[in-house]
């Protein structure tokens, strides 16, 4: 039985992966955590996610619950992972992290850490949107020369990184199958006299609105035809489950940065 620990698991996430990790015959939620000074610390994690009494109590510190999990599922922050991730390259345990909104140098510490320790990072743990992925390789091959690109994404109110970890991940995808540097050709929204349309561009457009739980588009628009690939998400759990799926698949793996692709047997 996989001993999975949830952190952030007060959060919109948390209690997602809470259920999920309940759901799959193969996991136990043996740890929740969620901020040091947080009122709910020992409530129950179950009761927190709807679920009813469990007997896990929500922990306001990792450290204190590091004998308890195998893998630590991290849906919250930059700044609240990457402090995780240092506990966890200590203690030398697995991690899925789904946190959006690094930066390249935040990164760069994700990949560094994975020389320790196996880690699952995704910006998207969906199987719909890695299909996408896939989808978007082939497009970006067959219509990418002669299309303008644009990606355009729509997430809840609550949402605090611009443009969604997805968005950017989908605009990877396609510039490196077209040979170009995404810093240099990305434009982040359009406002006044911005001029015609540069043919290398690749456009991002956000939308923060109500309780959208993330959809995101990538268009391709050539003279005389367009082909757009898009990916709705209803639910969190699609995540959520997917994120659990991940931390199954990393027992017995060996130290590396994995994806979601990866664990999907997509590449
Ligand atoms: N990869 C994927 O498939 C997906 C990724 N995400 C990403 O997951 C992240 C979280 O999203 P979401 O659940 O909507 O956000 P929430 O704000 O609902 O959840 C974040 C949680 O982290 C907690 N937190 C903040 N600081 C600390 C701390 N110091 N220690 C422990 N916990 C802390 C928050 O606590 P408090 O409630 O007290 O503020 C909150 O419970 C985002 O980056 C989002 O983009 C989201 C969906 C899917
Ligand atoms: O914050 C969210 O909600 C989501 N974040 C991820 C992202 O930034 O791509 C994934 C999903 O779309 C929901």
């Amino acid at each position: 039985m996989r001993r999975i620990a949830v952190m952030g698991a007060a959060g919109r996430m948390g209690k997602a992966l809470i259920e999920a990790a309940r759901q799959a015959p193969a996991a136990r939620l043996a740890a929740a955590v969620g901020r040091p000074d947080s009122t709910l610390a020992g409530v129950d994690a179950g009761e927190l996610a709807g679920l009813g009494r469990i007997g896990v109590a929500l922990s306001g510190d990792l450290a204190t619950v590091l004998d308890e999990f195998d893998v630590l599922i991290d849906f919250t922050h930059p700044t609240v992972t990457l402090k995780n991730l240092e506990i966890c390259r200590r203690a030398g345990k697995a991690m899925v992290i789904g946190t959006t909104g690094f930066s390249v140098e935040e990164r760069q510490q994700l990949s560094a850490a994975a020389g320790e320790i196996p880690i699952v990072f995704a910006a998207n743990f969906s199987v719909g949107v890695n299909l996408c992925l896939k989808l978007l390789d082939t497009a970006a091959r067959v219509l990418g020369e002669d299309a303008d690109i644009e990606i355009i994404e729509a997430h809840h109110r609550h949402k605090v990184d611009a443009p969604s970890g997805t968005a950017l991940r989908m605009g990877e995808v396609v510039a490196s199958v077209l040979g170009r540097d995404l810093e240099k050709v990305a434009v982040y929204g359009r406002e006044g006299q911005t001029g015609a349309r540069a043919r290398e561009t690749i456009g991002f457009a956000t939308v923060r609105a109500g309780d959208i739980v993330g959809d995101h588009t990538v268009l391709f628009a050539a003279d005389g035809e367009r082909v757009e690939i898009t990916h709705k998400a209803s639910s969190r759990m699609t995540f959520a489950k997917g994120a659990v799926r991940a931390a199954l698949w990393l027992e017995g793996r060996v130290p590396a940065l994995y994806d979601m692709q990866d664990v999907l047997a997509l590449r």
